[in-house]
C-alpha cells in the first residue's frame, strides 16, 4: 500500500514488527463517510502479542530505552474516550501509575471541567471531573489516532486546566497531512506508526 511507506521510518517497534502491527489496523474507506479512511484498531486489540508490543513500546517512551532514548517519566496516564482507554489503561498498569479517563461530555457526574473541539468527521467535547488529578501531576496523554489533533489539543487544555502538567502526547498511529502535529506545536508528540492520510492529498 503506497500510504504505508513511512511506517518504517517512525516506528519505535522495530521495522519488521511495526509493519506486522500496522497490518493489524484495518483501513475502511468511506467510513463514516467519504473521503475518510477509517483506521480500525480492533484487529490489533484482538491480537494479544500485538497489544502487548504496543503497550511495551508506549512504556519505553516513558521509561527510556537501553539504546539511550530519553524517557518521559509520568505520574498519571490520561486516555481519551473511547479508544484511548483501551491503550492507556493497560499502559498505566504496566507503568504502575494511575489512569484518568477523559470522558465524552455528559458521562461524568458534576463538578466537571469541559473543553469542546472539532474532529475529522464531527465535533465533540470532553470532560474531566474536578479534583481528579493531583496538583502538578506529570501526565501522559494516550490515544490510538492523531488526525487533526483537535482531540489531543482539547485533552491537553483540559488536563492543564485541572492542574496537571502534560509531559507528552503518545499515539499508536499518526495520520500525516491532517495537521495534528502542527496543532500540538510546542508539545512533545510521540507516535509509534505513521501513514499519510489520503484525505490530506
Ligand atoms: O486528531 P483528531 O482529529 O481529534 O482525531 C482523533 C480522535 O478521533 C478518534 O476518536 P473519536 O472521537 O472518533 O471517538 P471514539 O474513540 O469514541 O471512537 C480517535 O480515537 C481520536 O480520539
Ligand atoms: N481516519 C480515522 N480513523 C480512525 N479514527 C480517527 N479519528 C480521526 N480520524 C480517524
Amino acid at each position: 500500500m503506497s500510504d504505508d511507506i513511512s511506517v518504517v521510518a517512525l516506528s519505535g517497534l522495530g521495522s519488521d514488527r511495526a509493519a506486522e502491527v500496522r497490518a493489524l489496523i484495518r483501513d475502511v474507506p468511506g467510513y463514516p463517510h467519504d473521503p475518510i479512511v477509517f483506521r480500525d484498531i480492533t484487529p490489533l486489540l484482538a491480537d494479544g502479542e500485538a497489544l502487548r508490543d504496543v503497550v511495551e513500546a508506549f512504556a519505553r517512551l516513558c521509561e527510556g530505552s537501553s539504546d539511550g532514548a530519553t524517557g518521559h517519566p509520568v505520574d498519571v496516564v490520561a486516555g481519551m474516550e473511547a479508544r484511548g482507554f483501551l491503550l492507556g489503561a493497560p499502559l498505566a498498569t504496566r507503568l504502575g501509575v494511575g489512569f484518568v479517563p477523559l470522558r465524552k461530555a455528559g458521562k461524568l457526574p458534576p463538578p466537571v471541567e469541559r473543553v469542546s473541539y472539532d474532529l475529522e468527521y464531527g465535533s465533540a467535547a470532553i470532560e474531566l471531573r474536578t479534583g481528579t488529578l493531583p496538583a502538578g501531576a506529570r501526565v501522559l496523554l494516550v490515544d490510538d489516532v492523531l488526525a487533526t489533533g483537535g482531540t489531543a489539543a482539547a485533552a491537553a487544555e483540559l488536563v492543564e486546566r485541572c492542574g496537571g502538567q502534560v509531559v507528552a502526547a503518545a499515539f499508536l498511529l499518526e495520520l500525516g497531512g491532517l495537521g495534528g502535529r502542527e496543532r500540538l506545536t510546542g508539545r512533545v508528540v510521540e507516535t509509534l506508526l505513521r501513514v499519510d492520510d489520503p484525505a490530506s492529498s
